[in-house]
């Protein structure tokens, strides 16, 4: 089953058409929704969870129409905004078991859930103190436990890794993955970077000027190419020219060559030029296609 369907989904705001006719359909896992500042990825996440009443078409979020039956959506789905408003004066523990309390748990279950939660998104003994002093990464995991705190089936991740340094990204990005695997919840998460999500999505859909440029799963994006990698400790050079008297296109890459597949003969060519060089050979593999390389071309 789809965790998420669009048909002919448009958003006018007043000058801007933020969303226009969008049909996608996602399967479960993780699924990274990528578009440059002012895309609609904001816009299409508000109108799934209900919050925003598209000007045309329809959406359905784990097979509920977001028109009809968005209370029952926000019981299933856990919402990471963009941007934060946590209350200062709390600590992260007061603020998530609260929040749990909100999505109808008791009271001992709440503050069991709110513990473990907190404990998943790496917010240990500094939960305790007010949010107020917490820096950026320590917000953005207290925004990510309040989505992830009532056991939803699928959570909406705005830009998780705005504001954090490349470290922080990291460890975020992590996280990302690690609900979609080891908790089995599906993730639809958003930022403007190709490469971030490009890492940890299984899915990709992405959007410009709210139009649909591609729905694909990251593995069709990175398919094989037709170029063999190959790195050798010393002598790169020599053997990119014995491998271009062969016949083949060689060029270099950093610490790679890049070589030309020209049918299955050129692995062997390549093999037994490496042995007559008397090289060592360190790696010869086929080239996967970058995400990023297939967008500039
Ligand atoms: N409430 C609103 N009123 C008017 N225009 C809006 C409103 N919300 C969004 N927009 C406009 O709709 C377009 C899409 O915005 P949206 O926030 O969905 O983009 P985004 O892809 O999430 O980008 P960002 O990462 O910068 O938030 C933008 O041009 C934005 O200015």
């Amino acid at each position: 089953m789809s965790i998420i369907a669009t048909r002919g989904l448009s958003m006018r705001f007043p000058g801007v058409l933020a969303l226009d006719q969008l049909t996608v359909d996602v399967e479960p896992g993780v699924v990274g929704l990528v578009g440059a500042n002012g895309a609609g990825k904001s816009t299409l996440i508000k109108i799934l969870l209900g919050l925003l009443e598209p000007t045309s078409g329809q959406a359905q979020v784990l097979g509920l129409d977001t028109a009809r039956e968005s209370m029952k959506i926000r019981e299933l789905v856990g919402y990471m905004p963009e941007h934060d408003c946590l209350p200062p004066d709390v600590s992260a523990t007061e603020f998530i078991v609260h929040v749990a309390r909100i999505s109808g748990l008791p009271a001992t279950a709440a503050r069991e859930r709110a513990a473990d939660t907190l404990r998943h998104v790496g917010l240990y003994e500094e939960r305790y103190r007010p949010i107020g002093g917490y820096s950026t990464g320590m917000r953005q995991r207290v925004k990510l436990a309040q989505a992830l705190v009532h056991d939803p089936k699928l959570v909406f991740l705005d830009e998780p890794t705005n504001g954090l340094d490349p470290a922080g990204r990291d460890e975020m990005l992590a996280l990302v993955r690690r609900i979609g695997g080891q908790f089995g919840i599906s993730v639809l998460v958003t930022s403007h970077l190709l490469g971030e999500l490009e890492r940890v999505a299984d899915h990709l859909v992405i959007i410009d000027g709210g139009r649909l440029l591609r729905s694909q799963a990251v593995s069709a994006f990175t398919q094989a190419s037709g170029v063999l990698a190959v790195e050798v400790e010393e002598e790169m050079d020599r053997l990119g020219e014995h491998l271009a008297r062969t016949g083949l296109h060689v060029r270099p890459d950093g610490r790679l060559l890049l070589v030309d597949i020209a049918g299955e003969t050129t692995y062997d060519v390549v093999r037994d030029s490496v042995a007559d060089l008397g090289l060592a050979l360190v790696r010869m593999e086929n080239r996967r296609h970058r995400i990023e390389e297939v967008f500039s071309t």
